[in-house]
Parts: C-alpha cells; sequence; structure tokens
C-alpha cells in the first residue's frame, strides 16, 4: 500500500509542487479537493507559520489524522516585504494573473538590481497526539519586467531565478522542487515524516 501525506490545500499549483517532491519519497499525495472539498479555512494570522498551523490543525482536527499545510508567499525588498502574507488575496481574490499586473505596476521604473525577493514558505505538521511545529523555506530572486514560461503558478512568470538563470515558470516541477521555497523546507521536513506517516 502505498503511504498517503494530506495537504491541507486548495490550490492545485501547490499540489503538483507537492507531488513532484513527494512521489520520489514514495508518498501519493492528498489533498483538500479529496478529503475536505467543502471545508474553508480562513487565514486570519499575520506570518506565515501562523496561517500555516491555521490550516493544518483545522483539517487534522476534522479528519483525526496527521496533516501538512503550507503557507506561502513572495516578499518584494522594494515593497517592503509586500505582497507577503497577502500574497494570495493581493489584487482581490485568489486570481494569480491581476496579482502579477499588480507587481508589475507596483515596480515600474524600478531599476533590475532592486527587484530582488524572496519566495517564503512555512509548513506546518499537526495531528492528533502531536505537539505543531513548523519548518520554514525561502528561494531568492528577481522580479522580471514581463511574464516569462508557463510552468508553476502564482507568481513563478515572474520570478526569475539567477542561479538557474531562468524564470521559476520555465523550470520543471522537479526543477523547482529542486531549488524552491517549497522543497527546501520540505527537505527539512525529510528526517521526520517517515517517522510521523
Ligand atoms: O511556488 C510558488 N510559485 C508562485 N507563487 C507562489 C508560490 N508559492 C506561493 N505562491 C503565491 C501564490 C499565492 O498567491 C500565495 C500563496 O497563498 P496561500 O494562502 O499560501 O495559498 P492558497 O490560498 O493559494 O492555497 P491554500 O491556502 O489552500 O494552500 O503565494
Ligand atoms: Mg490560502
Amino acid at each position: 500500500m502505498t503511504k498517503q501525506v494530506v495537504i491541507a490545500t486548495k490550490n492545485k499549483g501547490k499540489a503538483k509542487d507537492f507531488e513532484a517532491l513527494f512521489t520520489p519519497l514514495g508518498y501519493e499525495v492528498v489533498t483538500m479537493f479529496d478529503v475536505a472539498p467543502n471545508m474553508e479555512i480562513e487565514e486570519t494570522g499575520t506570518t506565515f507559520e501562523e496561517n500555516a498551523v491555521l490550516k493544518a490543525e483545522a483539517l487534522a482536527e476534522a479528519l483525526q489524522m496527521l496533516v501538512i499545510a503550507d503557507d506561502s508567499g513572495l516578499a518584494i525588498d522594494a515593497l517592503n516585504g509586500e505582497p507577503g502574507v497577502y500574497s494570495a488575496r493581493y489584487a482581490g481574490d485568489h486570481d494569480d494573473e491581476a496579482n502579477i499586473v499588480k507587481v508589475l505596476e507596483k515596480l515600474q521604473g524600478v531599476p533590475e538590481e532592486q527587484r530582488t525577493a524572496r519566495f517564503c514558505c512555512a509548513l506546518a505538521v499537526a495531528g492528533p497526539q502531536l505537539e505543531t511545529y513548523t519548518v520554514f523555506g525561502t528561494c531568492e530572486g528577481v522580479i522580471l519586467e514581463e511574464k516569462r514560461g508557463t510552468n508553476g503558478f502564482g507568481y513563478d512568470p515572474i520570478f526569475y531565478v539567477p542561479q538557474l538563470q531562468r524564470a521559476m515558470a520555465e523550470l520543471s516541477p522537479e526543477e523547482k522542487g529542486a531549488i524552491s521555497h517549497r522543497g527546501n523546507a520540505i527537505r527539512k521536513l525529510a528526517d521526520v515524516l517517515p517517522t510521523l506517516i
């Protein structure tokens, strides 16, 4: 029987990222679409960690199972860390295209050397009999002036990865996982995960 890992997300792009990361480790990824499609979890926290904990604990409580949640976003230096924890709602309601347009407008005229940014990812692990804990991963980059590539999701088309000289949306899911904030956070879970699931 394949081991399953439950992720408290309703973001299909994130789910794909997790599949690329967990499939090679022998886990099948299960999301809220499979186990709690009608559940809404409000993200009332002011940090990535707080929101990740909220999501993980709510779903773990509902399912009485071990759950991982991801709260993530983009922090742009020239915008004092915006959109940050509000990344999904920056231009309204979960509209990736509108969010990108807003970022590009705000950065209009800002030169390349001042367009530095990082993706952040807090993962929370929660479950019955388990004290919830979190890990954090980041990925450094530069905000492009226009979109490049069609892979990934969210802000990937405007996030340039200097290390690979490509936009995040020009990477395969495996290439992204090797350097991404999400991949870096998951690698911090690698030691404990087999003991939990
Ligand atoms: O690898 C990434 N590549 C591009 N964009 C990304 C990435 N990682 C997070 N992001 C952006 C997308 C969204 O605007 C926000 C996450 O918001 P966040 O609340 O964590 O996720 P969500 O609401 O889309 O799904 P859910 O809460 O159900 O997991 O940051
Ligand atoms: Mg969300």
